[in-house]
């Protein structure tokens, strides 16, 4: 299976997909098309040896495919942008002049059917209006409705009525208003790429005797050396080897503090270098940085169909059909059944011709989405398709998980209890040389605890054996013949070895937030551990605004039940799940779809993939250069910005509540329009200017979402102080 993608710059109208639709779907080893209107571009699926048969079959319905490559989808698209040529506007200019001139001689008295009246309208018609009629015979020869061949129709159809300037400056209309829709579209695209694109096109590379060269960015190397200046844009992704600056990541994570970076941090392209010079060895070339795949992402997030544009693709499809046989009736039954002028009649059903016409509601919501997804992206959320982008305004709870979400998660040991007459010490190395094997945050912080305590030498961790990690319990190990365990409360009890006296113990600690693990052997427990670690500083605000947005909020963690609610009233999440083994979680967050519907849950992405794949939306946080989290999750929040949730949500809201304005707004003008005909009160070219309007305002009704910065929270989240 291949995928071939096209640039095709004559598909105007989102009506033309369904002929291409059809055509293609008679050309044997095609098995998937995606069509993304904005960026006029056709992906395709397919099992075919060349592309050839898809150029050939895509010309012969008049469009002229080129073909883009996956790697330069995001830089060449821009240059293959539309580009309206001198011909087609000194041709146009023509059309309407002559359209209107033949109109006005008409209006000053003269005869419809005169010479001059005639000659003017045909040079009109045949300037601006071939280019419609020719893709009107392609339709008509494919047997599809789209509305070059409407459009062709009613120009054809005033024509045999006589009507000579009204079939001229409908025609241009038609034609003018294409354009305007193309521009409109281009400066959408332009603006939208606009937020997002911004890395500079040359590197500073240090090459073979440490000299820095001046290249394109496309053309250097992963692990080449970069260098960039201050109040310059770093140009690739990469890992800080010298220097030190603070890097504004706004591009990525939509926030504008400056972080700092020292080596073995990670750096974007497209963020602004503030103030020192770095270094920084390339990890991804252009075309793969981090900024690229949000880019790229938000483009193909287009070509999944979000509800509403299903909706609206499915409306469209009965819609024509049904109002073209309305007006054949309206040409067909007065006249012939009530002895009705055949002339007004006709003229009435020529006029629903145009009404029938679905571009502007059928461009609103990709021009909606698109802005909205890209919106997200700028705030640092990515969002993978108008799917998840219009179902978080129905999120009704989100689940987070504690342990790195909520908190750092890097804890750090608090208390040490021995339970037997033994040095502290020994025991903190027992632990400590169990879990240098585990890769858990609370095995992490005894490790460092023991080799960073007070005398500050360096301490030794002990040999070990048969290392073995125990889910949602803790680690056991052989040191010296002895096998030895450090786990929660729970392993103890499985060991049966707990009492009293350590009950006790973890209680107090958990009763202050903390984490107890117990160091034990088979038979007795040897030492408690306390381990603490910190909100993360934005947690309690975030909560706050998912519940101004009556979003309820769930914490979900392998912790214990005391510790768990204890950190949950700290942050202020109305509910605590502790004790949970991996499968739990998934168990919670079934049950909270059955209760919700709509559930979305936080995690870090990598240890929570399975819950974040069963919610209804899962979110990755801190998700920039982690490849899997950009991957798998339906929302990437690049940092560890908890109130990106709520401001996913109230844009979700805020996305929705244009698209429907788009549609009533499209359908309504429809209605109007089709009442004023039926009365004999619309004439053609006003109904041509109606739907010109309509498409000119649901565009940028919908490019409104691309203005959406910090503003929204203001709007629509009713909490106290927000940046
Ligand atoms: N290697 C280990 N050393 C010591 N204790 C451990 C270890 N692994 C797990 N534990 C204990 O078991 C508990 C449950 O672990 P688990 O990994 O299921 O949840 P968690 O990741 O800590 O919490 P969360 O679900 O909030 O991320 C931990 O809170 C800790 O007390
Ligand atoms: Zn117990």
């Amino acid at each position: 299976m291949k995928h071939s993608m096209f640039n095709i710059r004559n598909m105007d109208c989102p009506t033309e997909e369904a002929l291409i639709r059809k055509r293609l779907g008679a050309v044997t080893g095609i098995s998937e098309l995606t069509f993304n209107l904005m960026d006029r571009r056709l992906g395709v699926e397919h099992t075919l040896a060349d592309e050839q048969p898809i150029l050939d079959a895509l010309r012969e319905i008049g469009m002229n495919a080129v073909p883009v490559t996956e790697a330069d989808t995001v830089s060449k698209s821009e240059a293959v942008t539309h580009v309206v040529s001198r011909r087609t506007w000194i041709f146009m200019t023509v059309s309407g002049i002559t359209a209107i001139t033949s109109e006005i001689i008409v209006w000053s008295g003269a005869d419809e059917q005169s010479l001059a009246v005639i000659a003017l309208a045909l040079l009109s018609i045949v300037t601006g209006g071939l280019g419609t009629l020719k893709k009107g015979w392609i339709a008509l020869k494919n047997f599809t409705l789209n509305m070059n061949f409407l459009m062709s129709i009613a120009t054809i159809g005033a024509i045999s009525i006589g009507q000579w300037p009204e079939a001229a400056v409908v025609i241009f209309l038609f034609a003018l208003s294409e354009l305007i829709e193309t521009f409109s579209l281009e400066r959408a695209k332009h603006a939208i790429r606009g937020l997002m694109a911004m890395t500079p096109e040359t590197a500073t590379v240090r090459i073979d005797g440490g000299e820095w060269v001046e290249k394109g960015a496309a053309d250097v190397q992963v692990e080449q050396i970069v260098r960039v200046r201050p109040g310059e844009r770093i140009p690739l992704d990469g890992v800080v080897t010298a220097g030190g600056s603070s890097v504004n990541q706004a591009p990525i994570t939509g926030e504008s503090i400056p972080v700092a970076k020292t080596a073995g941090d990670p750096v974007f392209a497209g963020t602004l270098n503030e103030r020192g010079v770095l270094e920084f060895r390339v990890t991804a070339t252009k075309g793969h940085t981090t900024l690229d795949r949000i880019i790229r992402s938000v483009q193909e997030a287009q070509g999944q169909r979000a509800p509403t544009q299903r909706f609206v693709d499915q409306f469209a499809r009965y819609y024509t059909p049904a109002v073209v046989a309305f007006a054949v009736l309206v040409a067909v039954v007065p006249p012939l059944l009530f002895g009705a002028a055949f002339e007004l009649w006709f003229y009435k059903a020529l006029v629903m011709l145009v009404i029938a016409c679905p571009c502007a509601l059928v461009i609103s919501t990709p021009v909606t989405v698109v802005s909205g997804l890209a919106s997200a992206a700028r705030q640092g959320i990515l969002v993978k398709g108008g799917l998840h982008l219009e179902n978080g305004r129905l999120i009704k709870i989100v689940a987070l998980d504690k342990t790195g979400t909520l908190t750092h998660g890097r804890p750090v040991v608090t208390d040490v209890i021995p339970l037997v007459d033994q040095a502290v010490d020994v025991l903190l190395q027992l632990a400590a040389s169990v879990d240098a094997h585990s890769g858990h945050p609370v095995a992490a912080a005894i490790v460092s605890a023991w080799q960073t305590s007070a005398d500050g030498s360096a301490r030794l961790l002990l040999p070990v054996a048969s290392f073995e990690s125990l889910t949602g319990r803790g680690a056991k190990a052989v040191i010296e013949d002895q096998l030895y365990y450090v786990g929660n409360h729970r392993q103890v009890e499985e060991l049966g070895i707990c009492g009293p006296h350590v009950e006790e113990v973890l209680r107090r600690l958990e009763e202050e937030g903390k984490t107890a693990v117990v160091l034990t052997t088979e038979n007795a427990p040897l030492c408690i551990i306390g381990v603490a670690d910190t909100l993360r500083g934005h947690s309690v605000e975030a909560i706050k605004q998912l519940h101004a947005l009556g979003v309820a909020s769930v914490m979900l963690t392998g912790d214990n039940q005391t510790t768990a609610n204890v950190i949950a009233a700290e942050v202020g999440i109305d509910d605590a799940r502790g004790n949970l083994l991996p499968e739990d979680k998934l168990a919670v967050i079934d049950d909270l779809i059955a209760r919700y519907g709509k559930v979305g849950m936080v995690g870090d992405g990598i240890n929570d993939a399975p819950a974040l794949a069963r919610a209804s939306i899962g979110f990755a946080m801190g998700s920039a250069g982690t490849d899997t989290a950009i991957e798998t999750a339906d929302v990437a929040l690049m940092d560890d910005d908890l109130r990106k949730l709520a401001r996913f949500i109230a844009l979700s809201r805020y996305t929705s509540r244009v698209l429907r304005q788009n549609i009533t707004l499209a359908i309504g003008i429809k209605v109007v329009f089709f009442a004023l005909a039926l009365a004999g009160k619309a004439t053609l070219w006003m109904a041509v200017f109606a739907d010109m309007g309509a498409s000119l305002i649901v565009i940028f009704n919908g490019m409104r979402l691309l203005r959406i910065k910090g503003g929204i929270e203001r709007d629509h989240i009713k909490s106290g102080h927000t940046r």
